[in-house]
């Protein structure tokens, strides 16, 4: 961005953990907006996630391929309208692909075959507390994508759900990859800051999509 005093640098965060700045550009944001819109209409649109503590995360969430609820994946929303997941398409996988060989290289995404969304909407004060993305069999690198409102991303250890960690500002159109040894690092965002996004984009609020290989077995 032209208007920053210093241009925000591609950073390794942890290894394995790589923070990409504008990896989207603004056409690609609004095609990725476009396509997160109809995800998230109904059936097995976005919904209010219920944890088994009777909480419910503020983050509103809609998957594709795999349905993922508290704490396990399924085809069908079986905590919502009880509707089979959205397919999961071809170009998002090879998105997700392409972000791996250009962060951690060609031998980290020749295996990962993409097969998972996440979609979580962040509005009013919505944020996500320190967990791990620990119900996937394959250890392929999640790849995580933001369009709208930016947010402070926590990204700390695979010990503790604390300290130590480090925040990372990801704006719209960001990329940042975890894998290797950080595949498994806590990571969560305690912050959006509302009326953050670019102004031509159209949205209000903060859209992640996050991409993960299920490594289940196929069905037949
Ligand atoms: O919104 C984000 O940036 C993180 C989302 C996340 O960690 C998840 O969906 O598991
Ligand atoms: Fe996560």
């Amino acid at each position: 961005m032209d208007t920053e005093l210093f241009p925000r640098e591609r950073a390794e965060i942890a290894p394995g953990a790589v923070h990409v700045p504008d990896w989207l550009d603004a056409t690609h944001q609004r095609e990725l907006l476009e396509a997160c819109r109809e995800w998230a209409r109904p059936p097995a649109g976005l919904r209010t996630v219920r944890t088994p503590g009777g909480g419910t995360m503020t983050a509103r969430q809609v998957c594709l391929g795999w349905h993922w609820y508290p704490y396990a994946y399924a085809r069908t929303v079986v905590d919502g309208d009880g509707t089979p997941v959205k397919p999961f398409p071809a170009w998002l996988g090879e998105l997700g692909r392409r972000a791996v060989t250009e962060t951690l290289g060609p031998e980290q995404a020749r295996p990962a075959d993409y097969d998972i969304a996440l979609i979580n909407f962040y509005d009013g004060d919505a944020r996500m507390g320190m967990h791990r993305d620990a119900d996937e069999k394959s250890d392929a690198p999640v790849v995580s994508l933001s369009l709208g409102d930016t947010c402070v991303f926590r990204f700390g250890n695979t010990e503790t759900r604390t300290r130590p960690y480090t925040d990372v500002e990801l704006r719209s159109g960001d990329l940042f990859v975890f894998g290797g040894p950080s595949r498994l690092a806590h990571h969560g965002v305690p912050r959006v800051c509302p009326g953050t996004a670019p102004a031509g984009l159209g949205l209000t609020g903060r859209l992640n999509v996050t991409l993960r290989v299920s490594g289940f077995p196929v069905a037949t």
